[in-house]
């Protein structure tokens, strides 16, 4: 590829935001059909091609395991599509989780991109929805989630999988925040080599370890060409890779991403923080997630097992890293409250407050 002066140009990134989907999770599911609409406004505005909006956990997610949420997350889609100009709206979806009639009704509201997310070991379990997704003529992209828990090899033989299954792109999750620079160029040459031929690599990035914007660049020098960000870093943990952040960075670089950067900044800025419950951030906790490899949803509900059992959400996600807990499992994030604050109390803190 040559730019008009015939210098080698470097190869496009996509880059999808999340704010409405991962930023889910920091907004307790508590989205609004006006906060979508500003958010889809702005981000389309500014160039974003792919935006996500989904419950936190994906299609279906709205549970008392994850959280309810305030709207619908079909007519939160529906006012998305119905916003966008040119960005296409992507849903993430969790086999077991949601369902392929999620899947569909997500499509006949106009969602164009369906992001199929299995733990990293999992691939397996997400046969169907990608065929189904292909079937309903949606671009598929395959999370493998936890990225960092299984090697290289192994997560290039999971995106094998995706990609045999129908996955167009298959993302690296750094869904504990947790991989360190040369882990996640290992990884995602891992799988530029695997699949690369193929399909696309991508990256998902968290702050956990401050790392979100590094890494997504080293992901790109070593072959992904999508990654994601979210509007002021909104996402679960200590938040995503910050879009504008993403969208300035690569503009330094010379790397093209279609996103003009002065409407990404006033989209994060004017549009997304003043309905901020409170700004992500690396605080102990969060740190620890990355520290210890756990899984950024957990953080809201450690803090709120921290409340209501009367100990610190550092210690209860220690020990959920120890125990190697993956999404789905957040029921278990009680019995470690439980158990810390019977070492620590002799037994339990009355449910709904601290002793
Ligand atoms: C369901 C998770 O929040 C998906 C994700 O964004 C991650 O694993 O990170
Ligand atoms: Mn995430």
């Amino acid at each position: 590829m040559t730019d008009q002066d015939g210098a080698t140009a470097a190869p496009r990134v996509r880059i999808t935001d999340s704010t409405l989907r991962d930023g889910s999770h920091a907004m307790a599911h508590q989205f609004t059909e006006e906060q979508v609409r500003a958010t889809v406004h702005a981000l389309d505005a500014a160039g974003v091609e792919v935006i996500e909006v989904s419950h936190g956990d994906g299609l279906g997610g709205s549970s008392f395991n994850y959280g309810f949420s305030a709207v619908d997350e079909i007519d939160l889609v529906a006012a998305a599509v119905d916003e966008a100009v040119n960005a296409k709206i992507a849903v993430l979806l969790l086999p077991g989780v949601g369902t392929v009639r999620d899947l569909k009704r997500a499509h006949d509201a106009g969602a164009s991109v369906a992001r199929i997310a299995t733990h990293c070991t999992e691939a397996d379990v997400s046969c169907q929805h990608f065929a189904a997704a292909r079937e309903l003529g949606m671009e598929t992209v395959g999370f493998l989630m936890l990225a960092h828990r299984i090697g290289p090899e192994e997560l290039a033989r999971q995106a094998r999988i995706m990609v045999d299954a129908g996955a167009q792109c298959v993302y690296v999750v750094d869904s504990a925040g947790a991989l360190v620079l040369s882990d996640v160029q290992a990884r995602v040459q891992a799988l530029v080599r695997e699949i690369g031929h193929e399909a696309q690599v991508g990256f998902h990035g968290h702050q956990n370890l401050s790392l979100g914007v590094a890494n997504s660049v080293l992901a790109y020098q070593n072959g992904a060409r999508q990654i994601d960000g979210a509007l002021c870093a909104l996402g679960a943990g200590a938040g995503n890779s910050p879009t504008e952040i993403l969208a300035a960075t690569f503009e330094r670089l010379n790397i093209e991403t279609g996103v003009n950067v002065q409407a990404a900044l006033a989209a994060a800025e004017e549009v997304v923080r003043p309905y901020l419950p409170r700004l992500p951030w690396a605080d102990r906790a969060a740190i620890v997630q990355g520290y210890a490899g756990v899984y950024s949803s957990f953080l809201l509900h450690a803090e709120r097992a921290a409340e209501r059992y009367g100990v610190p959400a550092h210690e209860i996600l220690q020990r959920v890293g120890e125990a190697g807990y993956v999404g789905g499992q957040e029921d278990m994030i009680i019995d470690i409250a439980v158990q810390l604050a019977e070492e620590r109390h002799g037994r339990p803190a009355p449910a709904g407050g601290r002793r």
